[in-house]
């Protein structure tokens, strides 16, 4: 490892230990990533937080257990990633915010909630960023969208990139465009799976047993993922690579075509950003 593939981040709490918080202590706990002063983990069961008791560099806290846990992880925290349900932000926020170091920044990873209702529940000298990674952070596949507050200043936007960039790539995007950002990244690895559960039917249905089914599909979605990556070509170049005049992938994609998925998409992220805005109000 040299000076350049590493990051040192100053310490961290980390509220929430569900799918996304520990997707992103993943990142952080990369031989990699130095992260001084060590990161604090909060989550509400005993259990989840017994699970992360052995893991080095890692303290963790249960709400159930005790009650002051997410005061007593924030107290000294230069970064604070917020990731439990939207709903349970304000009360979070109102719980911390005493608590908080003045200079502190705190990150959101929470869809819907806005930076308006974050500094308004949190004292003037917090900077607040917006973000929204999606779940191949797991494997440093992530992308996230990141966007700063009115109180955050380009460097608190570096150092929290650069918390991100552990787990992935990050795409800066203004506030006004998080929303929709989530309902493309954020929910698309689901769109992702549920294709590729969709195609698995299909081949089962054809006579394939669940394990063949699965190595023929997940293979299938790994190696065109990694075509496209690798080859440099658009979707569209690829798609009619495999799509021989007269041969059977047209008669395929003429019954899919039918569906226009298009505009079933549209649809979809459109329910997704309406759902975001209910989010927002609460
Ligand atoms: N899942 C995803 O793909 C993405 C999720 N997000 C956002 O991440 C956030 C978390 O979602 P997700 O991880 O899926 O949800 P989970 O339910 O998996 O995680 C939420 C976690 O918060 C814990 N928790 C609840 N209350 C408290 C509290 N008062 N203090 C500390 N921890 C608490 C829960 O503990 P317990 O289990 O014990 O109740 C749980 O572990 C949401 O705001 C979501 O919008 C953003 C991007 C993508
Ligand atoms: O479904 C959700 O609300 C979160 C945000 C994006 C992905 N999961």
């Amino acid at each position: 490892m040299t000076l350049a593939d590493s990051t040192q981040l100053p310490s961290i709490a980390l509220l929430g230990a569900g799918s996304m918080g520990r997707a992103v202590l993943s990142g952080l706990l990369a031989p990699t990533v130095e992260v001084i002063g060590g990161i604090r983990v909060t989550n509400r069961s005993a259990a989840r937080a017994a699970e992360l008791a052995d893991t080095p560099g890692v303290t963790a806290f249960a709400t159930d257990d005790d009650p002051d846990a997410n005061r007593r992880a924030v107290a000294g925290a230069a970064v604070v990633i917020v990731a439990v349900k939207p709903a349970m932000v304000p009360d979070l926020l109102d719980e911390i915010a005493a608590s908080l170091e003045p200079g502190a920044i705190v990150v959101s990873v929470a869809a819907g909630v806005t930076v308006a209702t974050f500094e308004a529940h949190l004292p003037s000298t917090v900077s607040v960023l917006r973000s929204m990674p999606n779940t191949p952070a797991v494997v440093g596949r992530a992308v996230t969208g990141l966007s700063a507050g009115t109180r955050s200043s380009e460097a608190d936007l570096a150092l929290v990139r650069s918390l991100f960039e552990t787990v992935g790539t990050v795409v800066e995007v203004p506030e006004s465009q998080l929303d929709a950002l989530s309902t493309i990244s954020g929910s698309g690895p689901a769109y992702v799976f549920l294709l590729i559960e969709a195609l698995t039917a299909a081949a089962v249905e054809k006579g394939f047993t669940t394990e063949q089914a699965a190595e023929l599909v997940n293979g299938t979605f790994a190696g065109a993922s990694e075509l496209l990556v690798a080859s440099g070509k658009t979707p569209t170049e690829l798609r009619i690579q495999v799509t021989s005049p007269k041969g059977t992938t047209e008669r395929a994609l003429a019954v899919l075509q039918q569906a226009d998925l298009p505009a079933l998409f549209t649809k979809a992220t459109d329910a997704a950003l309406a759902r975001a805005k209910e989010l927002a109000a609460g």
